[in-house]
């Protein structure tokens, strides 16, 4: 092995430009306390394991910290006969954590675009939800980000994202409202400027049910 050969530099994620990541050691410290503010006892025989599994969990939760959308869209397909019209794909689930609670908030989304010189892969649409989904996020922000990646990769002649969830913050806890769906959308390009086509990206998403 060639031992003058510089390891490659591992690429920065987002959490770690802006904060050092604690130890899996110190992470399940964390759980344990906030077990106790619960008020039980993190040293019970059925508590013991739960610092492990929640630390685990919020690997899976917030992964899309390390995940880049740029490169989930990077591949792009222009032999697609000509077509230019909308690419709607509709009814994406997904999962969220709200940033002001830190409790899930859950539901779908629906994203087009026009295509302007090529075309992703329809499941790198439901891939780029989750890169921003796992992370703290409000609703607002996360419609932003998903529709400004759409445009940085693809460059559409206009894209538009909508998103319906229920937020655990609003029905469990706080206002306990059960129900209740907030929905966000966003439009850019001919999607902004084009009430016709803002109607049919909405009819599109009624259509056939
Ligand atoms: N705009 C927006 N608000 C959100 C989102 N998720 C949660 N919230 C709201 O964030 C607000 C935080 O309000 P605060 O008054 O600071 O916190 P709080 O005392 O816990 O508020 P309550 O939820 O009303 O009990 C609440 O009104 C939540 O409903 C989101 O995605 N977008
Ligand atoms: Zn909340």
């Amino acid at each position: 092995m060639d031992m003058n050969v510089k390891p490659k530099p591992v690429a920065q994620t987002a959490l770690e430009r802006v904060i050092q990541r604690p130890s899996r050691e110190e992470a399940e410290a964390a759980v344990r306390t906030l077990i106790a503010w619960a008020g039980d006892n993190p040293n019970r025989e059925g508590l013991i394991d739960t610092p492990r599994r929640v630390v685990d969990s919020y690997r899976e939760f917030y992964s899309g910290y390390d995940e880049d959308a740029a490169k989930i869209l990077e591949t792009t397909f222009s032999e697609v006969g000509g077509y230019d019209d909308i690419v709607l794909v509709r009814d994406i689930p997904f999962n969220s954590h709200c940033e002001h609670h830190m409790v899930p908030f859950v539901g779908k989304a629906h994203i087009a675009y026009l295509p302007h010189d090529g075309v992703v892969g329809l499941s790198k649409l439901a891939r780029v939800t989750d890169v921003f989904a796992k992370r703290l996020q409000t609703q607002e922000n996360l419609t932003a980000q998903i529709i400004e990646a759409i445009n940085e990769a693809i460059n559409p002649r206009g894209a538009a994202v909508m998103l319906e969830a229920e937020h655990m913050c609003m029905s469990m806890r706080g206002v306990r409202k059960h129900g209740s769906s907030t929905i966000t959308h966003r439009f850019t390009g001919v999607l902004a400027e084009d009430r016709q086509e803002q109607d049919r990206f909405f009819a599109l998403i009624r259509a056939g049910r």
